[in-house]
């Protein structure tokens, strides 16, 4: 992935604002809680406390009866993202061939897992980067890597989101890694995602922010317009990214560029849109990740919530 400032901005939701305004709370902290987020499938709520101090950790966390009285924990988001990927942590284990995701969320889990293999607590590992940047940051940490011609299927991958809608499909790719990280998240046994909770949306593009396209650079215009024209009905806009500092397009780890799409309305089918983006012939992947995910992990200011399909 080409390195540079977005121009496309990664506005931080109000409540994430008010929380970064306010004093901060630490995660060594005591406070049970909840999220309120749930549509019915299995969840559950995991206060802070069992996750920050528990030395053997297990998925199977037990269920805390929640303190309403309490008011939430105070993080900022960057905490949350932390909370988020070292519980998706606690899914690895030894002699696993592990996906590892991008950007700042997925980052955490990365240096995480770097720091079970230095302390020998994971041994055997191997790790499949989704970008170039997670290459670098997983050779630095001493990670064994390989990629997919060596390792075709996976026992894990953790990443982040950009929106995670109540039925666990995805809007990926605002950091620009969409497809390496489709094509290594396409052959994990299990992919677990984490996010905090400012990423969760009732409908995909619900975040009013990019649902990226990555496309070949050959008559960008031409595919950015295809694209637009499709999606006219739900008032989308077709933007092409560019580096902020020269206004340059954006390369992909690929060499290609991406086309932000912004939507007015609710996107409906989810299934028929990806089927019409990629019936492009410039378009190389999209960012929506529709029934991929196999658990979502989401630090909220009252506790973490982990959502198996
Ligand atoms: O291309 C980037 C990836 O899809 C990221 O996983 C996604 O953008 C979420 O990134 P972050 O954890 O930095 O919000």
């Amino acid at each position: 992935m080409s390195f540079c400032p977005h121009s496309f901005a990664r506005t931080a939701h109000p409540a994430v604002l008010r929380a970064q305004q306010a004093p901060t709370v630490h995660l060594h902290q005591i406070y049970p809680g909840t999220t309120g987020w749930s549509t019915g499938r299995l969840f559950m709520a995991i206060p802070y406390p069992h996750f920050i101090v528990t030395d053997n950790p297990t998925v199977d966390t037990p269920i805390t009866v929640p303190s309403p009285s309490l008011p939430p924990l105070i993080l900022t988001q960057d905490e949350l993202k932390k909370v988020a990927a070292y519980k998706a942590v606690e899914f690895v284990k030894s002699g696993m061939v592990l996906g590892l995701g991008t950007g700042s969320t997925a980052k955490h889990a990365v240096d995480k897992i770097g720091q079970l293999l230095r302390q020998g607590d994971l041994k055997d590992i191997v790790g499949i980067p989704t970008s170039k940047m997670t290459h670098e940051q997983a050779l630095s940490l001493g990670i064994p890597l390989s990629d997919l011609d060596s390792h075709p299927v996976l026992d894990l991958a953790i990443d982040g989101a950009d929106e995670v809608d109540p039925y666990m499909n995805l809007v990926k790719g605002r950091g620009g890694s969409l497809l390496r990280e489709k094509m290594i998240e396409g052959c994990c046994k299990k992919f677990v995602v984490v996010v905090d909770e400012s990423k969760l949306v009732k409908h995909l593009g619900g975040s009013g922010l990019a649902m990226p396209v990555e496309i070949v650079p050959f008559c960008w215009k031409f595919t950015a317009q295809r694209l637009q024209l499709l999606f006219n009905e739900v008032g989308c806009v077709a933007k092409l990214r560019t580096c902020s500092e020269n206004g340059q397009p954006f390369v992909t780890d690929n060499g290609n560029y991406i086309i932000d799409l912004y939507f007015e309305k609710d996107l409906g089918d989810l299934n028929a849109a990806s089927d019409a983006i990629l019936r492009n012939p410039g378009v190389v992947e999209h960012g929506m990740f529709l029934g991929m995910a196999t658990t979502v992990i989401i630090a909220g200011g009252r506790g973490v919530t982990v959502k198996n399909k």
